[in-house]
């Protein structure tokens, strides 16, 4: 291990952490939170609705700030770092983009499942003319073996994505598992590499280091944890960590852990542990932004939420299919002929 190594942290509680908080955040948590992370050190900072620019819907959830209010109170709080937004091609268009970009965004996630790459073409280009750090950031990583992985890292890096993410959006990876995908990508690609974990299996700090031994050079994290599933990797926890380990990234300590029990912590909804519906994502690899629609389906339909998830599971659902969750709930309650509230 290098371990005079920069790692350059990306800080995603106003983004993944907003699956958490039911996308509430205001305006005054957005400038404080915003605020104090740069004041950390914290390179990058990404805000967006949790399923990123347009994610605020009734099909994602609506947000209680509007993306541009979001963004403008973001984009005056930060300083130093960069303001970051994710954006998911058919979700979010170009125009929600160029808007961002107006507000003040200066990097773009650009985030596709592992296999689609080729849907972020335009958008990655786009990003570029815009002046954006562009990153190409693969979702459900854990569904695709290491050639299919690095292969479509290699197209976001021939559209021009300064940086390729693996994202194990399920938490669903063993550390050998990040190991074999994060090297892949870092073999195959000249571009940085980052990694993008969840708590599910409580190995997001684990597995951001196994990222790190196999060539990673960027990691994702979250104040207290915060984010969909079982949240992401505690981002002052994995400063504390990447010390210990002998890493450079440029954030405070006392600042980031600050940050986190005095901004964030008194605005979370409920402590974020490992319960057991987000441990069955993990088990079952399922995407984290499942869970609270899955919630709502089991409440609905008088099912335990972890047999709605290992259907998921079963049938292989990616982001993007939320509106499957309720159907599959219906016909698990229809299985077991029991009553239930579809009506
Ligand atoms: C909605 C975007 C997506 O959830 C990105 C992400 O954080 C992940 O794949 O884990
Ligand atoms: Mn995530």
């Amino acid at each position: 291990m290098n371990k005079e190594k920069m790692i350059h942290l990306v800080d995603t509680t106003l983004r993944d952490g907003s699956h958490a908080v039911s996308h509430e955040y205001t305006v005054e948590q957005i400038s404080a939170i915003a605020g104090g992370l740069d004041a950390a050190g914290v390179e990058y900072i990404e805000v967006s609705h949790g399923d990123g620019l347009a994610g605020s819907s009734f099909n994602y959830g609506w947000s209680l700030t509007r993306e541009e209010d979001m963004l403008i109170a973001a984009a005056k709080a930060i300083k130093k770092g960069k303001l970051t937004v994710l954006l998911l091609p058919g979700i979010g268009t170009v125009e929600n983009l160029e808007h961002a970009a107006r507000c003040g965004a200066k990097a773009v996630r650009v985030a596709t499942h592992v296999t689609e790459a080729d849907i972020a073409e335009q958008h990655i280009g786009i990003a570029k003319k815009l002046g954006l750090k562009t990153f190409g950031f693969l979702m459900m990583s854990h569904m695709a073996p290491p050639e299919k992985v690095l292969e479509q890292a290699k197209l976001f890096e021939s559209y021009g994505a300064d940086i390729i993410y693996v994202a194990d959006s399920a938490g669903a990876m063993l550390p050998e598992d990040v190991k074999v995908r994060v090297g892949a990508v870092v073999d195959a690609v000249k571009v940085p590499v980052g990694f993008h974990a969840h708590n599910n299996l409580s190995l997001a700090t684990a597995n951001s280091l196994a990222a790190l031994e196999a060539g990673a050079s960027f990691l994702d994290g979250t104040c207290r944890g915060l984010g969909a599933g079982a949240g992401n990797t505690q981002i002052e926890v994995l400063t504390g960590v990447l010390d210990k380990a002998g890493y450079q990234t440029g954030v405070d300590f006392y600042k980031i852990m600050d940050v986190a029990e005095e901004v964030v912590e008194p605005i979370m909804h409920r402590p974020q542990v490992v319960r057991n519906a987000p441990l069955m994502l993990g088990y079952a690899g399922v995407y984290s932004s499942f869970l609270l629609h899955t919630y709502r389906a089991a409440e609905k339909f008088r099912l335990d939420p972890r047999d709605i998830l290992v259907e998921l599971g079963r049938r292989r659902m990616v982001g993007g299919q939320e509106d499957m969750i309720v159907d599959v709930a219906y016909q698990l309650a229809q299985k077991k002929g029991g009553s239930h509230e579809g009506r």
